[in-house]
């Protein structure tokens, strides 16, 4: 087994992952993420961007391929050892807001940190802050139904921000969103999170999020690639050729 470099939080060698219907969706990916680094993982859709995410974060089981966090191996945890990891060192972010019905937005943000063991006190304090920062402090004793869709995701930007996690797992964060709102949300994650020194793995069709991150990985097809330039599918006629540029 080769050790991962120092500097990494985040090192991955070789990953492979096929779904239990038979679906690959990764072939082979190896990346490095440096402490304090924001990675975008960019690539069209279907490509293993939300696959990779999932297997760094430890939320899917590698079979094939190794990932070290902090020079830790996630690969050989069972389900218990990376379950706590995900709740105590990493924060995800989806592309759709998901929160608690049931709660108010402030409880919603303090979730986390009091699943941490953060005294229920502590942790409004921090999910109010960090509301605040979202524009989404006013809202804070309502309930998520009454809230707009961006300001929602603004919300669960602050739930994954509040307990300060090594690192950021954001899973298409701003996709549901109007241009406006989306390079809103996007900055103001990477900036926040620059500011606090913490790593963030964002994936992303759109090359919104490759201008915003201090480097960019290209998945097609589940493999890493230098650019995307998709031919048209076999048996189709009369479809242009895409490309995406980074
Ligand atoms: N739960 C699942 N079961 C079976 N196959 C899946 C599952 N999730 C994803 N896949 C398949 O794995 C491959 C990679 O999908 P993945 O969602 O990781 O790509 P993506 O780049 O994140 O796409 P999108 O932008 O649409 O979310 C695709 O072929 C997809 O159909």
């Amino acid at each position: 087994m080769v050790a991962p470099p120092d500097n990494d939080v985040l090192w991955a060698r070789a990953l492979h992952f096929t779904y239990n219907d038979g679906s690959p969706a990764l072939s082979g990916v190896s990346l490095g993420v440096q402490e304090g680094e924001v990675l975008a993982v960019i690539g069209p859709r279907g490509s293993g961007k939300t696959t990779l995410l999932r297997c760094l974060s430890g939320l899917l089981a590698t079979r094939r391929g190794e990932i070290w966090f902090n020079s830790v191996p996630v690969h050989t945890m069972n389900p218990l050892a990376r379950e706590r990891l995900r709740r105590d060192r990493f924060s995800w972010i989806d592309p759709h807001p998901s929160l608690v019905p049931e709660l108010t937005v402030w409880e919603n943000a303090a979730l986390p940190l009091m699943l941490r063991g953060t005294s229920r006190r502590r942790a409004k304090t921090a999910a109010l802050e960090w509301l605040e920062r979202l524009d989404v402090g006013e809202a804070a004793r309502k309930r998520p139904h009454q809230l707009l869709q961006a300001e929602r995701q603004r919300v669960c930007v602050a739930r994954a921000l509040a307990p300060a996690p090594t690192v950021l797992f954001a899973d298409e964060p701003a996709a549901p969103l109007h241009r406006a709102d989306r390079v809103r949300v996007l900055r103001t994650l990477t900036t926040a999170a620059r500011s606090h020194g913490i790593t963030v793995v964002l994936a992303s069709y759109e090359t919104d999020a490759a201008i915003l991150a201090d480097r960019t990985i290209t998945l097609l097809d589940g493999r890493r690639v230098n650019s995307v330039h998709l031919p048209p599918v076999a048996g189709t006629e009369g479809r242009a050729a895409c490309s995406l540029s980074v």
